[in-house]
């Protein structure tokens, strides 16, 4: 049975029912298990405005302070998590959200200059084989925890990427564009390291999309398979996808 890790981009969650009818495409899928990896940055946004807080980026990754974390903790793993969970229960699956921990992944600080922004390497437990043997929907928060039981803000591109690995699974990003976009702001088909690497420095690929396409390149070479970049907002997308048919852009190795 085809494992397929699909990244859920936070903006799903600002469209009423977008997710649901992702999860009505999965739920009729036969002969495939689903893992969500999601995000939720523009709630995050909000929650720490909303608080009084200021947030900055760099590179599209959040700088996240220890005296935020409740915060960023709070709306992934808590108000996000639980709102993709009832949009699953609606669309008659069994969701079960966890954390980066259960899911087998551990993390430690990625650089001492983003505060608690978290890494992903092979943790101690993974309840995500068990939870798909049940016919279980795994919707996984992008919130790790390393040993000491310190709590992490891992980007949600980088915790699918890292799903994705130990699982051996395929693996799609949904975001809120159709394609990469070229400098002219036209899909591109396809891409590999060269051109990659090209984009981001004409600062054509940025924010966000420099983290997604750079982790896509690595979760490539790493599954020696290509990753798709399409978007959340037609679900017909993701049933093309399932099907191997070609939609929004594929990262090659
Ligand atoms: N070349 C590009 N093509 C498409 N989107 C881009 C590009 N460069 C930057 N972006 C921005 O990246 C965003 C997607 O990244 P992000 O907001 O992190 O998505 P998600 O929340 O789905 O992970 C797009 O909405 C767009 O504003
Ligand atoms: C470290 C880091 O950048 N964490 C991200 C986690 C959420 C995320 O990645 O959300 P999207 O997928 O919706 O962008 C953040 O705080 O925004």
């Amino acid at each position: 049975m085809t494992k397929w890790v699909i990244k859920l981009g936070g903006a799903v969650l600002n469209c009423e029912d977008a997710a649901a009818a992702l999860f009505k495409v999965m739920s009729e899928q036969k002969d495939a298990q689903f893992i969500i990896v999601h995000g939720g940055g523009s709630l995050v946004d909000t929650w720490l405005q909303d608080a009084g807080f200021v947030s900055s980026k760099h590179e599209g990754l959040r700088i996240s302070p220890r005296e935020q974390m409740p915060y960023i903790v709070g709306a992934l793993a808590g108000c996000a998590n639980k709102q993709l969970m009832a949009q699953a229960i609606a669309s008659k699956m069994i969701p079960i959200g966890i954390s980066l921990f259960e899911a087998g992944i551990t993390s430690t600080q990625k650089l001492k200059a983003l505060g608690l922004v978290g890494t992903c390497s092979e943790g101690c437990i993974n309840l995500v084989p068990t939870l798909l043997e049940k016919n279980m929907l795994p919707i996984i928060s992008s919130i790790g925890f390393d040993s000491d039981g310190t709590w992490y803000n891992v980007n949600a591109d980088e915790a699918a990427a890292a799903i994705a690995k130990s699982l051996d699974a395929e693996l799609i990003f949904m975001t809120d564009v159709e394609a990469v976009l070229d400098a002219n702001k036209q899909p591109l088909h396809q891409l590999d390291a060269l051109q990659i690497s090209e984009l981001i420095n004409s600062g054509v690929i940025q924010g966000g999309m420099q983290v997604k396409v750079e982790t896509s390149l690595l979760a490539a070479q790493h599954l020696r398979r290509g990753v798709y970049i399409s978007s959340w907002q037609k679900p017909e997308n993701l049933n093309a996808l399932l099907n191997q048919e070609h939609v929004g852009t594929k990262i090659v190795p």
